[in-house]
């Protein structure tokens, strides 16, 4: 290893590739990064962070409305905008610091610029300079899809969402995946009027349909107005600044705000992997082993780049496993059972496991499912009339817990500790066994019968 500049040169210091320089700078190997815009990657600048501290923030409307009942008397309440995205900004900047440290403290080389690959073991930073090295990691992430429309350069995406000079009165969401529906929560508890406009006419793929359809419903009681089956044709930029979106067959829609939010493609574009002799995928995609080890021996790939699944703890779970495996002495791979996502709509939807549908397919039908439909009692204390749904989905030969699907204040928080009971394999009998908690509306649960 000695020829070579570094044991390991990381492309890309987000959520994989930090995790990744860290441990294996931890196992003795010499480790440098390239990040070409900010350490710390999509998760900590511009996603999940941020995202979260704005779903905090718009979610005291809710709270504010509900106080009255509890006895507070809020009057004259105001928000500013700018005073929420500063402070979230503010942190961001907190914590790519906290980023830097962290390699620092593990004496991981970083360049703050573009790298892309020359070979199976050199890189080129923009500057010039060729780097070699024993392994090289992609860990370089994806990025917005902007699709292909008259007027898109009118458009924004969740890498400028952060930023907005002003709150806008009027936002369209282009997509009814992860991010149209929790910028669609967050500026509708904000107070802006929202419009979400879907190509097909299933939001949130992948998540439990009686789940979805509850989310449609609140949101749409809370004043989310959505157009299905509706493509986007047409943005014109009017001489006040707004826009005027032409959708489908049907009048155009005024706005000060079109956030899109159609999936985001591997950012492979440009990286020079041929000169490694590695083919990508059809939608950009670096193919990779089950180690993550590339078609070229000296290369692996993590995260978003690989497009198996999109979420920070998975390019974190790989990121960790190809250090271990290079340079821990002990082969690591990252399992995919059972992962634990959620929406942080609002109300948020959670889920681990397999879905309602997904289960009748792969069991013949031989499932049993479970739910509990309740309104909180903090809704029904605040005359709100949102209902929290929860399914249990259970393998009826084995009696094991096959999938947990849950919307309603909290879910996420509690669903990360019954993704612990499905991942061991637990059976619904053990979880009617569990003793509830109560009251709280995770005991739900325990007592589903
Ligand atoms: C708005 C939003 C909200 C999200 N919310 C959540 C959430 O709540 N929970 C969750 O689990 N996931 C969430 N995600 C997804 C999550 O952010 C990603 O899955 C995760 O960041 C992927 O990590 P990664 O290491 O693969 O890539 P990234 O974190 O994107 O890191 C890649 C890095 O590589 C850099 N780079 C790219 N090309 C080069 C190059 N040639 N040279 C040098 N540097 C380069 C990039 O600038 C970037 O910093 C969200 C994503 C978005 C956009
Ligand atoms: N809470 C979380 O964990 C979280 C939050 C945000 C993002 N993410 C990750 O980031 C990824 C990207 O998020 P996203 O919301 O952009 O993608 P997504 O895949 O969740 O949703 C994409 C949406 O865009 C629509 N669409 C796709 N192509 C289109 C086109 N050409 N025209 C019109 N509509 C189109 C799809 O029908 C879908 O509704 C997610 O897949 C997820 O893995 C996770």
């Amino acid at each position: 290893m000695a020829d070579y500049d570094y044991d390991l040169f990381v492309i890309g210091a987000g959520s994989g590739g930090v995790r990744a320089s860290r441990i294996a700078a931890s196992h003795g190997a010499r480790v440098a990064v390239a990040e070409e815009f900010r350490i710390g990657g999509t998760c900590v600048i511009r996603g999940c962070v941020p995202k979260k501290l704005l779903v905090y923030g718009s979610h005291f409307a809710e709270e504010l409305q509900d106080a009255a009942h509890y006895g507070w008397s809020v009057e004259g309440m105001t928000f500013d905008w700018n005073v929420l995205r500063d402070t979230v900004l503010r942190d961001v900047d907190r914590l790519e610091a906290a980023y830097t440290t962290t390699l620092d403290n593990n004496k991981v080389d970083h360049f703050h610029e573009r790298a892309t690959v020359t070979g199976p073991h050199s890189v080129k930073l923009a500057s010039g300079r060729e780097i070699t090295a024993q392994y090289i990691l992609i860990a370089v992430g994806a990025w917005p899809v902007m699709p292909d429309f008259p007027g898109n350069e009118h458009c924004i995406t969740s890498n400028e969402v952060f930023h907005l000079s002003s709150l806008p009165k009027r936002v369209i969401v282009q997509g009814a995946g992860y991010i149209a529906m929790e910028f669609a929560g967050i500026f509708n508890a904000l107070g802006c009027h929202v419009t979400v406009v879907n190509r097909s006419e299933t939001m949130l793929r992948g998540y439990d349909a009686a789940l979805r359809d509850r989310l449609l419903q609140i949101t749409m009681a809370r004043g989310i107005e959505y157009k299905f089956n509706c493509p986007i044709k047409l943005v014109e930029k009017q001489v006040d600044g707004s826009l005027m979106v032409s959708v489908g067959d049907q009048d155009p829609i005024p706005a000060d705000v079109l956030l899109i939010a159609t999936g985001r493609r591997p950012k492979t574009d440009g990286l020079g992997l041929e000169s490694a002799g590695i083919t990508l995928g059809q939608g950009g995609e670096i193919p990779v082993d089950e180690y993550s080890k590339t078609a070229c021996a000296s290369i692996y790939a993590v995260g978003d780049v690989t497009d198996r699944v999109q979420l920070t703890p998975i390019a974190i779970r790989e990121g960790h496993a190809v250090a271990d495996t290079l340079f821990g002495g002990t082969l690591r791979k990252t399992h995919y059972d059972a992962v634990p996502s959620a929406v942080f709509s609002q109300p948020p939807l959670a889920s681990v496991g397999l879905t309602e549908a997904q289960a009748r397919e792969m069991f013949a039908g031989n499932v049993k499912i479970f739910t509990a439909d309740f309104r909180p009692m903090k809704n029904v204390f605040a005359s709100r009339h949102e209902r929290g749904l929860y399914k249990l989905v259970v393998d009826a030969a084995s009696d094991r817990v096959l999938g947990v699907h849950m919307i309603g204040p909290d879910s996420p928080e509690i669903l990360q500790a019954v993704a612990i009971a499905v991942r061991a394999g637990l059976t619904k009998a053990e979880f009617d066994d569990t003793i509830a908690l109560h009251p709280s509306m995770a005991e739900e649960l325990v007592l589903m019968r």
